[in-house]
C-alpha cells in the first residue's frame, strides 16, 4: 500500500466548520500543499519548513491510529491538510467504509482525485482574492465532476472583506447545484496568540448583516466553532 505524508492525526473532536459542523470527527491532516494562502491557519501542514514534523505512514498505520483514537467506534474521518488531494486515500476510505466509518474531505479544488467519488462529504473551498491565490476553474470543475458519486459535495468560502464577498457571489452563480457555506476569516492564526472572541463574533455579524441586506438567502453562514472553543490550539 502507498505511503502517506501525515502532519497529524487527532480527535475525536467536533467538526468546527461547514456542512458537518458539530459532528464527532477524527482528523487526518496531510503534509504539503500546492497553495500558500496568505491567511492559512494550518501552515504547519503546508510550509516545508515543518516537514521534519511530518510522518511517512502506511495506509494501515493511519487506519490503526484512527481506530485507536475512536476506540474502534465508527465515526466521521475528515481528510484535511495541506491539500489531501495530493495523495491517494482510496485504500484508507475502502478500509474505513468496510468498518462503518464515514469520510469527509476538505480540499481547495485545485487537484481532482478519483477517490473524491467514494466520499460521504466532499468540501471544496475555492480561495477568494484575499488569499493571494487564483482559482483555476477548469481544475475546480474536474474536482466537482470527480465528486459526482460522493454522497454530497458542498462549497465553503472564507470571507475576509468586501472583495471576497463579491467574489463569493460570482462563485455561487457558477455552481448553483452546490450547497454553499460562508465562514468569516480568522486573521489571527498564530497558535501562541489568544483569539479575541468578540472580534470573531463581529466578523460573523458583519457577514450576516451584509448577506441579509443583499437579500442573498442561498448560503449558510457559520463561525469556525472550534476556534470559538479552543482558539488556534492545534489538535482540536
Ligand atoms: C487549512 S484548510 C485545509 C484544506 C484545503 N487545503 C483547503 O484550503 O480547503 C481547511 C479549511 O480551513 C479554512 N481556513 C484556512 N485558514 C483560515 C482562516 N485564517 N480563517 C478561516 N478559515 C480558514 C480553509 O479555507 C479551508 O476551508
Ligand atoms: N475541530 C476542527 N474542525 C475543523 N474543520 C476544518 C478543520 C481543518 O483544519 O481542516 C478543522 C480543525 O482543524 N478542527
Ligand atoms: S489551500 Fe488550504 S492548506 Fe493550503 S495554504 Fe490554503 S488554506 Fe492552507
Ligand atoms: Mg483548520
Amino acid at each position: 500500500m502507498s505511503q502517506l505524508r501525515i502532519a497529524e492525526v487527532f480527535g475525536p473532536t467536533i467538526q468546527g466548520e461547514g456542512a458537518l459542523i458539530g459532528e464527532p470527527t477524527v482528523f487526518v491532516r496531510t503534509g504539503g500543499c500546492d497553495y500558500r494562502c496568505a491567511w492559512c491557519d494550518s501552515m504547519h501542514a503546508v510550509d516545508p519548513a515543518f516537514r521534519h514534523d511530518w510522518a511517512s505512514m502506511s495506509t494501515d498505520a493511519v487506519w490503526q491510529e484512527v481506530q485507536r483514537l475512536s476506540d474502534n467506534t465508527p465515526l466521521t474521518v475528515s481528510l484535511s491538510g495541506g491539500n489531501p488531494a495530493i495523495q491517494d486515500f482510496a485504500p484508507l476510505i475502502q478500509l474505513g467504509h468496510a468498518a462503518g466509518y464515514r469520510f469527509a474531505c476538505e480540499a481547495q479544488g485545485s487537484i481532482a482525485k478519483p477517490w473524491f467519488g467514494q466520499l460521504d462529504c466532499l468540501v471544496l473551498s475555492p480561495k477568494p482574492p484575499s488569499s493571494g491565490e487564483t482559482v483555476d476553474w477548469a481544475a475546480f470543475d474536474r474536482c466537482v465532476a470527480a465528486g459526482e458519486t460522493a454522497a454530497q459535495t458542498v462549497m465553503k468560502i472564507v470571507i475576509f472583506d468586501d472583495a471576497d464577498y463579491n467574489w463569493a457571489r460570482d462563485a455561487a452563480t457558477r455552481y448553483p447545484q452546490l450547497p454553499l457555506y460562508l465562514q468569516p476569516g480568522n486573521d489571527e492564526v498564530d497558535p501562541s496568540v489568544a483569539v479575541d472572541p468578540q472580534a470573531l463574533a463581529d466578523k460573523l455579524l458583519w457577514l450576516v448583516d451584509k448577506t441579509m441586506a443583499d437579500r442573498w438567502f442561498t448560503p449558510r453562514l457559520l463561525p469556525q466553532l472550534h476556534v470559538l472553543l479552543w482558539g488556534n490550539k492545534r489538535g482540536v
